[in-house]
């Protein structure tokens, strides 16, 4: 059976019913195991001394919270990276994974993301997931043009940012990644990724949830927080 390829409105179902109280999971929980699977996908395809220099690119909601996340296990993993934020939430939760990540020395910069590009190996596109809907509004269009003219690899957290969740890269310019790391189930938009390597992570629905919602998973091995599936756009 073919990996179930999710609407926004289900992924967000998905969500709404792991964090309900049936579910039992708080968002801390979710953002954690979701994070954590982003940085050992990226270590699977990205060794830290070929490409030590990862810009983590964050965005105003919970897909940016995965990469402040992600931010931390690289830095614990050997790697060295560095946080773009431009538009930082005052809510406690976004503020607690950034003063994790600040007392790690990670840099977390608001300006001069041009700079920055020039020395960096790879971009982990943390910006916007399955609630990114319309267009793009300030100031992350000049943020997503600017990734995508740096010519840097790109590595996309759930959805490649300003994609359509289910239609794909219908704006234009619209970035193309090299890596797509997918959280729970692969989203509709996968089916236009014609990237290199594509995973699965957060590794944390029930065997039940499994069934009910139909996702059609691989299995994970042993301790992995990944797993890796066919590139869907060459398919
Ligand atoms: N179960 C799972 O798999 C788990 C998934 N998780 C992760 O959560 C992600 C979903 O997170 P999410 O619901 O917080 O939304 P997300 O996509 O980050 O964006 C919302 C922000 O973007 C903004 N915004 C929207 N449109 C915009 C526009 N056109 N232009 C500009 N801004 C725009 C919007 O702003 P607002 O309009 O509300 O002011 C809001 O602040 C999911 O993809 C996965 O990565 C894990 O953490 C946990 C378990
Ligand atoms: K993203």
């Amino acid at each position: 059976m073919a990996i179930r390829l999710l609407t926004a409105q289900i992924a967000q179902k998905i969500d709404e019913e792991l964090m309900s109280s049936a579910g039992g999971f708080s968002v801390d929980q979710l953002m954690e195991l979701a994070g954590f699977s982003v940085a050992q996908a990226v270590s699977r395809v990205y060794q830290r001394n070929t490409h030590p220099n990862v810009l983590v690119v964050v965005g105003p909601g919970n897909n940016g919270g995965d990469g402040l996340v992600a931010a931390r296990h690289l830095c614990h993993f050997g790697y060295k990276p560095k946080i773009f934020y431009p538009k930082q939430s005052s809510k406690d939760l976004y503020q607690r994974l950034t003063t994790q990540c600040k007392n790690l020395a990670i840099p977390v910069l608001t300006e001069n993301l041009g700079q920055e590009l020039k020395q960096t190996d790879l971009i982990l596109d943390a910006i916007f997931g399955f609630s990114f809907k319309g267009d793009i509004r300030d100031p992350f269009g000049d943020v997503i043009k600017a990734l995508i003219e740096s010519k840097v690899p790109i590595a996309s957290v759930d959805i490649p940012s300003g994609w359509d969740v289910e239609e794909g890269p219908v704006r234009e310019p619209a970035i193309q990644p090299e890596m797509l790391i997918s959280l729970t189930a692969p989203k509709l938009c996968a089916k236009h990724f014609r990237g290199k390597r594509h995973f699965v992570g957060g590794r944390f629905v029930t065997p039940d949830f499994e069934k009910r919602f139909e996702l059609n998973l691989p299995a994970y091995e042993g301790t992995d927080q990944v797993v890796e599936i066919p590139v869907q756009g060459k398919l």
